[in-house]
């Protein structure tokens, strides 16, 4: 029998949090301790997983989580604001963060890095969770070797907080590994309406795209010489992510550094 992962969850009433509390329930050895909702402090968990088959209180802040439970893992699937917080605030107490809450900056994940390492502790942050999304990056990674010329496409539910997508960041960074810097579309080019261009990272156009009816979806485009190649991936729903929440519970316990992106524990 595998040892059981003790679980804390923030955000257990986000759309995330939802499927993944379901997602927790139904693997028998994660056990979820508590939960974290500024909103629900003092409820149990059937608050919001009427059916969740175990007992677990629910805390306001993860400080009050920390100071009345143990536990492993802290899966956080909240805000860009709180995901932060609450990856050095694990860290800082030896809990090994799982975070898929977007968001973060190069010095925010060189600084969880370097405390991870001197805690020895495992840290993953998943900028996407969904396995055809990981494929896509690594794909786009390959493709970019050949097509200099990309601009990517993130596509996203209108409730989302951050642009560009984290998605969209971390694929630009895999990119940037096999692309030198260039400027691309006319030199003289000038936008007539600001943002008619996209965001320019590193030469690469970042354009994102906001609309009810939408889940997680990308599209990474190559241009060459009379060729247009696109790699796409779309999430239909927020079970599409789940498989890889489950891999980066398991995964987190027996690592002692911090891995930004699945494609670093996937065989
Ligand atoms: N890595 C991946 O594969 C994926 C990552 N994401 C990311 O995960 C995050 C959550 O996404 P999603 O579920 O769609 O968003 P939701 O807005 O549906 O859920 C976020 C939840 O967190 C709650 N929340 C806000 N502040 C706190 C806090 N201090 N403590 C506890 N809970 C808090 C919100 O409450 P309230 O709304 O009342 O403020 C809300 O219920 C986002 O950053 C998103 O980008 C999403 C999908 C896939
Ligand atoms: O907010 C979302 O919904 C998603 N966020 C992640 C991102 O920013 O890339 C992952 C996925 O695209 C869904």
């Amino acid at each position: 029998m595998e040892k059981v992962i003790r679980v804390v969850l923030a955000g257990p009433r986000g759309k995330m949090g939802i499927e993944a509390l379901q997602l927790i329930d139904r693997t028998e050895h994660f056990h979820l301790v508590a939960a974290v909702d500024y909103k629900l402090g003092g409820e149990q968990i059937q608050k919001v997983s009427p059916g969740f088959k175990g007992e677990a209180k629910i805390y306001e802040t993860l400080e009050q989580c920390i100071e009345n439970e143990s536990f492993d893992v802290l899966v956080d699937l909240t805000t860009p604001e709180i995901g932060k917080k609450h990856a050095f605030l694990a860290l800082k107490n030896g809990i090994r963060p799982v975070i898929g809450t977007t968001g973060f900056t190069k010095e925010e994940l060189d600084d969880l890095k370097e405390l991870a390492s001197n805690k020895e502790l495992g840290c993953i942050i998943a900028p996407n969770f969904a396995i055809g999304a990981i494929l896509m990056m690594k794909f786009s990674a390959m493709a970019a070797k050949y097509f200099k010329d990309i601009e990517i496409i993130e596509l996203h539910h209108d409730q989302k907080l951050d642009a560009p997508s984290g998605t969209a960041l971390k694929t630009v960074q895999m990119i940037e590994e096999v692309r030198e810097s260039k400027v691309q579309g006319h030199p003289n080019e000038v936008e007539t309406e600001a943002g008619a261009r996209g965001a320019d990272l590193n030469g690469m156009r970042v354009h994102s795209v906001r609309l009810p009816g939408l889940v997680a979806h990308q599209q990474v485009l190559f241009g060459g010489d009379g060729q247009l190649l696109t790699i796409r991936h779309d999430s239909m729903n927020r079970a599409s992510f789940m498989s890889g929440v489950k891999v980066a519970v398991e995964e987190v316990m027996k690592l002692s550094e911090l891995v930004y992106g699945l494609e670093n524990i996937m065989d």
